[in-house]
């Protein structure tokens, strides 16, 4: 015939787009993994050097991006077969950053490199000239002072030195994305986010979850609040208003462990807090990690590959070198033959000895773990089950090794008793950290949302930022803010960019295609990933615990030694396994929807914040008793109570611009 008929195009446009599709992979990995290793370079040794080639390596990959680009979009998959291959079409013609002309492109990344280099480099310095860096310095005056002034030089120097810096840089940021979002046909970059990543019903999702945790937090907010105005008095704690920020044990207040000695529920019952011995047995990084290697193995899984000893940076170096000191655990895989291959796995942390940074170890080890037990899979299934089973994974672990038991076992805490008062002790200590993380988890990315689509305007950052810190921790700043400070870019993942919202790309059960059974990627959506963690880490506590047939209450549970409880999770790969996939939840990837993963652990698919409120169910009781005999309420009435001003309107005309002047740790305001 004179002409094909027009669907042999068709045909031929989708093997051709195939094809396109293999060699955007091939070529991706390649392009990705320079990035990744220049990136690594740099937050382990931060200089102009480092950073100018890291940004060279990320400038190639949105040239990669720019170019597969916009020859996805030549095609027209309008009537292919294959949805993934749709799906995966429509995903890579939004080019996101890469579609602002270079110059602005470049303008952009050096951005979130800058912020990134001045949050991790910044320091607050004494009238006597002794600087202070976040990590270890502020963290720890943060955690162990408790002298009202001295935590404030701390937390408002912080801010003066990490946002009000980053402020500007931060307008500029947002001004590009949106605009670069614009490019590719969206309103924002909050819509553009959103739209590619369908979200069916991730904000109700959520917005259930917090409903349900709500009143157990608001009791602990209560019962601290009633703690701290014992110990700083009526003058700087309202009992019907909201906390001053800085009292919490933690720059961010996020975590509140650090003030444990602050509210012990039955303080001559058993302490709970291994600090102590940990320094008194002369513990250091290595051996907080190598404990939590051991703590793996003894489950049944994998211990840390050689190189990982001598590649990972585990404390903060004393070489003068400027490092990221945020914990971060990575997975090159840069072995092509990734079948039964081997991958380069590294953790960054600047560990210090203390009970609280034990349990960051088991978070990293955690991510390293998966890392482990998927390699084998192919590159598009090397991720969490979603994004937030990567990020529980180390802190159900930890759930175990904190138990009293345990870190008894461990040599760790001198006695242990098991009766009413310590279990209270011990839960009150663990609720510390994890029920007052949740309503920061979920205000996190509700600020950045509001910022990418405009609810937020830059005359208003601060204002919105303490809006809802106000409205969901019930936490008010201890002086005033203006919209010249920038307290959102005090915390690292704003500087840097990582969302605490990450994407989930999910793939269809088995479908009948015409002629073949197959599965095609789902329209992917976007999960609340530490908030999601600290909900199913109890689901995969309770679980685990079942598994290693534990009895009694599910806090007093420590899997330590369960090979069955290991064998849910993955197991250690003889190397002729490696060619069968595993059924193991680790080893499964991102190669099946979350609900089964979640099914294949707990014996049901859904998310459940069930588990969590058993767990803490004693704690729960105790604390409604404990307030209702104190006569204290669950919330803030007093919602525009703040502390005293007065003592600083005379420092705020003493000190300069800068942190209030100091002598050794005490705030002088009448020297
Ligand atoms: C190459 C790369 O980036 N890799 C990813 C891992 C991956 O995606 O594969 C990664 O290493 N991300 C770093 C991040 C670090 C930490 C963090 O930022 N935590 C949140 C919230 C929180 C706090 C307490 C807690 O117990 C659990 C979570 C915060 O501190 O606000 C800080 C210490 C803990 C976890 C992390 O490990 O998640
Ligand atoms: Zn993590």
């Amino acid at each position: 015939p004179e002409h094909y008929p027009e669907d042999i195009d068709k045909i031929a446009d989708e093997v051709q787009a195939k094809e396109f599709l293999a060699d955007f992979n091939s070529s991706a990995e390649e392009v990705w993994n320079a990035y990744i290793e220049a990136s690594w370079t740099y937050e382990s040794n931060i200089s102009e050097h480092n950073k100018q080639a890291m940004l060279e390596k990320k400038l190639e990959m949105s040239n990669h991006t720019l170019t597969y680009g916009l020859k996805a979009r030549e095609f027209d998959p309008t009537d292919f077969q294959d949805q993934s291959l749709k799906r995966m079409l429509s995903k890579m013609r939004d080019i996101h950053s890469a579609g602002l002309p270079e110059q602005e492109l470049r303008m952009y990344n050096d951005l979130v490199a800058t912020m990134e280099t001045k949050y991790s480099v910044a320091e607050v310095c004494r009238a006597n000239g002794t600087c202070h860096s976040l990590d270890p310095d502020l963290n720890k005056i943060m955690a162990e002072s408790r002298d009202y002034m001295e935590l404030l030089f701390a937390w408002q120097g912080w801010r003066n030195a990490s946002g009000r810096t980053i402020r500007q840089d931060y307008v500029r940021y947002i001004q590009l994305a949106n605009k670069a979002a614009r490019l590719n046909g969206h309103s924002d970059n909050g819509a553009s986010w959103r739209s590619v990543y369908e979200t069916p019903t991730f904000e109700q999702d959520l917005e259930r979850l917090w409903r349900e945790l709500e009143p157990l937090y608001l009791n602990l907010h209560a019962y601290v609040r009633r703690a701290l105005y014992k110990k700083y008095g009526a003058k700087h704690v309202n009992l019907r208003g909201p906390i001053p920020a800085h009292l919490l044990g933690n720059m961010w207040a996020q975590a509140w462990s650090n003030i444990y000695d602050l509210l012990a529920p039955y303080p001559n019952a058993t302490q709970v807090d291994a600090t102590p011995a940990m320094v008194a047995k002369g513990w250091d990084a290595q051996k907080m990690f190598e404990e939590s290697e051991h703590f793996f193995t003894s489950l049944g899984l994998k211990p840390m590959p050689p190189e990982f000893w001598n590649k990972s940076m585990l404390e903060k170096p004393t070489d003068g070198r400027k490092v990221v000191c945020h914990a971060s655990a990575w997975d090159f895989n840069n072995r092509k033959d990734f079948r039964c291959g081997t991958t380069d796995l590294q953790i960054k942390q600047c560990t210090v000895v203390n009970m609280y940074d034990l349990v960051t170890v088991h978070h990293e080890m955690g991510h390293v773990q998966y890392f482990l037990q998927y390699k084998d899979q192919p590159v598009s299934f090397r991720d969490g089950a979603n994004p937030g089973f990567h990020e529980a994974i180390g802190d159900v672990l930890a759930l175990s090794v904190s138990t009293p038991k345990h870190l008894h076992s461990i040599g760790l805490l001198d006695k242990v008793e098991t009766n009413p008062e310590s279990d209270i002790n011990y839960l009150m200590k663990i609720a510390l950290d994890k029920i007052c993380f949740l309503p920061f988890g979920y205000l996190m990315d509700q600020w950045r949302w509001k910022v990418f689509d405009g609810r937020i305007s830059e005359g208003e950052y601060n204002k919105e930022w303490w809006s809802l810190r106000l409205k969901y921790q019930g936490v008010c700043p201890p002086v005033p803010r203006t919209e010249e400070d920038f307290d959102a870019g005090a915390k690292y993942h704003i500087p840097a960019n990582v969302p605490y919202v990450r994407v989930q790309r999910a793939l269809s059960q088995n479908i009948m295609f015409p002629g073949h059974w197959g599965r095609f990627w789902l329209p992917s959506h976007l999960v609340e990933r530490y908030f999601i963690s600290y909900v199913i880490q109890f689901q995969f506590h309770e679980a685990l615990c079942r598994a290693a047939n534990h009895s009694g209450p599910l806090h007093t549970c420590d899997i330590y030694r369960s090979k069955e409880a290991g064998k849910l999770l993955g197991f250690k790969l003889t190397p002729a396994m490696c060619l069968s996939l595993g059924r193991k939840v680790m080893q499964l990837g991102s190669s099946r929807p979350w609900p089964e993963a979640m099914a294949l652990l707990t014996g049901q698919p859904h998310m459940s914040a069930l588990p969590l409120v058993k767990y803490f169910q004693p704690l729960i009781d105790w604390l409604e008793r404990e307030n209702s005999k104190n006569g204290d309420i669950c919330g803030w009435p007093e919602y525009d109570w703040t502390p005293p001003r007065g003592e600083w309107a005379l420092a705020a005309a003493l000190a300069p611009t800068t942190a209030p002047s100091t002598r050794e740790g005490k705030v002088d305001f009448l020297g």
